[in-house]
């Protein structure tokens, strides 16, 4: 069934597989880059990518790239767009992965407190899938409740680790805040000493998960901010990772020196050697959007300014007055250029992360 060195099928995997790709990026230091999705553009542009690069790749919805899958124009009060519409990119994104022939992580971003029942109606989901295929929709998803109080983040963390649990389903879990701005929650002037997780926290939250499910992880922070500043404004210590995993070594007695799956958050605008420093210490996954984002509008934008006279009017261009620009407008050419510096991009991280040829 596989066909890969990692030993993992193709197409979305689940349980177990999980675990296996995480610890072979552990074992040959790599990290899987985790991309924010937000329609078919960018999944096929990521897809692209992964499978020109040999590698494997986490495509992710944020909550509010889940509502945009579903439409703008549809209410998201009580998070109904965002459970649609996470559903949409799950079934979308299980369908066409087998055909770029790589392994996919389908995973869920930040979920704070308030949007709970966001993650909920998506474990509802899950759980509708898995009693008649076995598997959860998706693969992972992540709790984010590193603004509350650490005891309430580690005991609300475990209630949902052991509601997955029994689907084998992956939970990444958060503490320490990441700066700058994450799905309109605002953190750009949260205090320093917040951004850096302590080894203590991580050992408690090792100690109340492992006997749950071995299947979690953390996105500990170490400065990570989303978004990208002027150069300077962001401090990373990606040292401090290394600390939580002798701590926790140590206390546990573990023969392995990465008992923990560590996530880094914030990847847009940090350099390849902050990658690699972070990855040493055992980060399996690194998020990556705001330079995505950027990158998808580049090729956009160049195509419109290249071809502002093609575009401009239906019927008409430099080359006759009465020449169709059918071709230059359907959103498929112009979108298209998009995807092709998307790609670009996304085929760069799997560079800096050490992940192109490791399947
Ligand atoms: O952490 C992220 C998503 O959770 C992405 O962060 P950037 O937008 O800074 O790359
Ligand atoms: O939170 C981090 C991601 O960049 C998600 O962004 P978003 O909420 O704008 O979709
Ligand atoms: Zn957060
Ligand atoms: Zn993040």
């Amino acid at each position: 069934m596989s066909s890969n060195k990692i030993g993992v099928p193709n197409g979305v995997i689940y349980g177990e597989d999980v675990r296996k790709l995480f610890q072979h990026a552990q074992e040959h230091k790599y990290a899987v880059p985790a991309i924010n999705v937000t329609s078919s553009s960018t999944v096929v542009a990521s897809l692209e990518a992964a499978r020109d690069q040999k590698s494997p790749i986490i495509l992710q919805v944020s909550q509010g790239g889940a509502a945009y899958f579903a439409g703008k124009g549809v209410a998201n009060k009580n998070q109904e767009a965002s459970v649609a519409g996470g559903v949409a990119a799950a079934h979308y994104i299980r369908a066409i992965a087998p055909a770029y022939g790589i392994p996919v992580v389908l995973h869920t971003d930040h979920c704070a407190k308030k949007l709970l029942p966001w993650l909920d109606g998506m474990l509802d989901a899950d759980e509708a899938w898995f009693k008649e295929h076995k598997t959860p929709l998706f693969s992972s998803h992540m709790i984010d409740l590193s603004e509350e109080e650490v005891k309430e983040n580690i005991e609300t963390t475990a209630k949902y680790l052991k509601r997955a649990a029994p689907m084998k389903q992956w939970l990444e879990m958060e503490i320490g805040i990441t700066g700058g701005e994450e799905d309109g929650v605002n953190n750009e002037s949260v205090d320093n000493n917040s951004l850096y997780t302590q080894p203590e926290d991580i050992y408690e939250i090792y100690k109340t998960l492992s006997p749950i499910s071995p299947y979690f992880s953390i996105a500990a922070g170490f400065g990570n901010v989303h978004g990208v500043y002027k150069p300077g404004n962001v401090k990373l210590h990606p040292e401090l990772l290394s600390k939580h995993q002798k701590y926790v070594a140590e206390k546990e007695g573990t023969k392995d020196e990465k008992p923990v799956f560590l996530v880094f958050h914030g990847g847009s605008g940090s350099s390849k050697q902050e990658f690699l420093d972070a990855i040493s210490y055992g980060v399996v996954k690194v998020n990556l959007d705001t330079d995505l984002q950027y990158a998808y509008t580049e090729g956009i934008r160049d195509y419109m300014i290249n071809k502002k006279e093609y575009v401009n009017t239906q019927v008409g261009n430099p080359d006759g007055a009465d020449k169709p620009n059918k071709k230059y407008y359907d959103p498929r050419v112009w979108v298209r250029e998009g995807e092709k510096t998307m790609t670009t991009r996304v085929k760069q991280a799997l560079e800096d992360f050490n992940t192109a040829g490791q399947l």
